[in-house]
């Protein structure tokens, strides 16, 4: 566009002059808007029918000097002509306004091909850039009506060129204005949207005031510096305040509180303490303001619900921790001490006492007890806590190797030493236990001839391998154990004396199961945790009903018969829960268990026939509840097939 200074013209503050006038009136007028369009419209065709223009390529050259944009013409019919106009310098300037704005380049239009055809055009913006369209687009259509060539609005001068120049001049300032306008028309609706937003902001203010005063807690708010920005009433009422502005805009220093809100700050940790005042106990809690660099402060009074629920479930949570803490350590220090061996009862506590003390030393140990109460177990522990525990446990069930084998069994053999003897000859026992322990189970059926050979080497600790001279010399402790009356046998010429003073060198004596109940709960956890792991099965746990009955029983079989009900128990229940019923109908077949309830099987204290007569009719009790079934009568008294065979043999039972 030409600039006030590149017009040379006289009366141009004259025209400037009546167009600001002309303006000014519309503007005054309601719609004032369109009246000053139409003045654009009708001063630019006045313009574009004075610019000479003989065809449509003069058209485009003209208004692309004009400045006015690129001109494309498109001759739909001798009625419609279109004009497109790309990059408009109207919608240049203005942009996107959500309205058409070209009333000027339209006027030109209309003028300059009203003169082409010399008739009169007018020109309708159909498309536009301030619409939001790529390019501006004009629909001209022929009217009846003439033009008058050289009537214009405004003055204009002799001069042509310059006429053009001032009026266009003219046009750009009343476009300046008409953009001012539109923008002081934004800035009023945002004025207004801005007075909205205000209005929304008090409200929500106002609302959050009368949240934090609602609020049952004293509630603070703290800046980063210590001072106090805000309290809630509760706060004001707590602190016995008429105002909430004798606190406001204090510090915290000044008031004298106690706060941690630096640490709080410094770590963005909240942090809970107790605090007394005259009112009561309060808690206080302060809380990091996310990005804000502040704190919030409050006090929930102890006495309140929500304290108390508070306070009760930590206390529960406490003794919940406190029992699962000396659980845990209960537990390792069983497995520490004894591994998977249960000792609750005072009786098993004193055993356990006085065989860590016997484990130290490389003393010969006899372990007595019913079959069943734990004497291989306790003998393996001896093993483990001795400073042997590095070598070999050797485990030898004297029940189960014939007479005649025992001795190549203990001590071993050279190549070919006897008839059915391996080629390579064998280790004894006693060699493959050298540094470590030998553990004689059942040692009342060692055989009389072997009783000697076993005395011998108790003696020095030598012996000599079947079919060899050579003395081998081992260091071997022995443990042996038995649930028969060695004493009795001394006395009846069945266990060499000798021997029976060599092995009796430390006696400990495992009470049976029935003396020690105290252990049954406990035992039964142990089982059925290792049995569910063992199957692969869900953990099944005894009522409380279904454990008085397993305690009232008196475990003929011990821990070992213990062991088989549960088992059975943990397959054949369903559900997680055994009840007592499912305990009773396990046990119930065993009537016996009252005779044995008497205190007088007590090996020791006991007179062994009165002993062996019970406990042959317990076997043939059983046997009969079980239709003769070895296997199952074994398991129900507890003891293994060799052994019921061997009391077989004792008691001379013929099945
Ligand atoms: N205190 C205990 N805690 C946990 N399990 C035990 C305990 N005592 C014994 N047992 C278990 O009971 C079963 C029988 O124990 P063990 O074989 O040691 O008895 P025993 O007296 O040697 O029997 P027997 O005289 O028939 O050889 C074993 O499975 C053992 O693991």
């Amino acid at each position: 566009m030409l600039s006030k200074e590149e017009i040379e013209i006289e009366d141009y503050d004259g025209l400037e002059n009546n167009l600001k006038e002309a303006i000014n009136i519309f503007n005054s007028k309601e719609e004032s808007n369109i009246v000053i369009e139409d003045m654009y419209y009708n001063t630019a065709k006045n313009i574009g029918s004075k610019l000479e223009i003989k065809n449509y390529d003069q058209l485009t050259e003209k208004l692309s000097k004009l400045g006015i944009g690129q001109v494309r013409i498109n001759l739909i019919s001798d009625q419609k002509i279109i004009i497109r106009l790309y990059e408009c310098v109207t919608c240049g300037d203005m942009e996107y306004i959500g309205r058409s704005i070209c009333d000027f380049e339209a006027g030109i239009i209309s003028g300059a091909v009203s003169s082409i055809i010399d008739q009169n055009v007018e020109a309708t913006e159909t498309k536009c850039c301030g619409l939001g369209d790529d390019f501006c687009e004009f629909e001209l259509i022929k009217k009846n009506q003439g033009i008058t060539k050289g009537e214009s609005d405004v003055k204009l001068d002799n001069s042509k060129q310059n006429v053009v120049d001032l009026t266009l001049h003219s046009l750009n300032l009343a476009k300046k204005y008409k953009e001012t306008k539109y923008k002081s028309e934004c800035f009023s609706d945002s004025n207004q949207e801005l007075d909205r937003a205000l209005k929304n902001t008090r409200k929500i203010n106002q609302f959050n005031e009368t949240v934090l005063d609602s609020i049952p807690n004293c509630l603070a708010v703290i800046d980063k510096n210590g001072v106090i920005l805000r309290i809630n009433d509760k706060y004001k009422e707590f602190l016995g305040k008429s105002s909430a502005a004798e606190v406001e805009k204090k510090s915290v220093e000044a008031l004298n509180w106690q706060t941690k809100y630096q640490e709080v700050l410094s770590t963005g940790e909240s942090a809970v303490w107790q605090e007394d005042s005259e009112q009561g106990v309060y808690i206080v809690f302060e809380t990091p303001i996310k990005e804000n660099g502040g704190v919030i402060r409050q006090l929930i009074a102890v006495e309140s619900q929500f304290i108390k629920l508070l306070l009760d479930k930590i206390d529960f949570l406490e003794k919940e921790m406190k029992y699962y803490k000396n659980k845990t350590l209960e537990d390792k220090n069983k497995e520490k001490l004894i591994d998977n061996m249960v000792v609750v009862s005072e009786e098993m506590k004193e055993v356990i006492k006085y065989t860590k003390k016997v484990a130290k030393t490389d003393a010969t140990v006899l372990l007595r007890g019913e079959s069943g109460t734990g004497k291989t177990m306790l003998a393996k522990r001896i093993h483990k806590e001795s400073p042997r525990k590095h070598n070999d446990f050797v485990y030898i069930d004297c029940t189960t190797i014939p007479e005649n084998f025992f001795e190549a069994e203990l001590f071993g053999y050279e190549p070919g030493a006897f008839t059915g003897a391996k080629k390579d000859g064998k280790i004894g026992k006693l060699e493959k236990a050298n540094g470590g322990t030998i553990f004689l189970d059942e040692i009342g059926e060692v055989p009389l001839e072997m009783q000697s050979k076993l005395l011998r080497f108790l003696q020095e600790q030598k012996f000599e391998r079947i079919g060899s001279t050579e003395i081998k010399e081992v260091d071997v402790r022995i443990i042996a154990a038995t649930n028969q009356n060695l004493e009795k046998m001394v006395k009846e010429g069945r266990f060499r004396k000798d021997l029976y003073y060599r092995l009796n060198v430390i006696n400990i004596n495992l009470p049976p199961l029935r003396k020690r109940w105290q252990d049954i709960p406990s035992l039964v956890d142990e089982i059925l945790l290792q049995f569910s792991k063992e199957a692969g099965i869900d953990i099944k746990e005894v009522s409380e009903e279904g454990m008085k009955e397993l305690i009232s029983y008196s475990w003929p079989g011990n821990i070992r018969e213990l062991k088989n009900v549960l088992k059975r128990l943990a397959i054949i229940t369903e559900g997680k829960l055994i009840k007592k019923d499912d305990v009773l109908s396990e046990l119930k077949d065993v009537d016996a268990t009252e005779e044995l309830e008497d205190d007088s099987l007590e090996l020791e204290d006991s007179n062994e026939g009165q002993i062996g007569r019970m406990e042959r009719d317990l076997i043939i009790k059983t046997l009969k509840q079980h239709d003769y079934n070895k296997t199952k009568t074994a398991d129900k008294l507890g003891m293994s097939r060799q052994t019921l065979y061997n009391k077989f043999k004792k008691y001379s039972i013929d099945y």
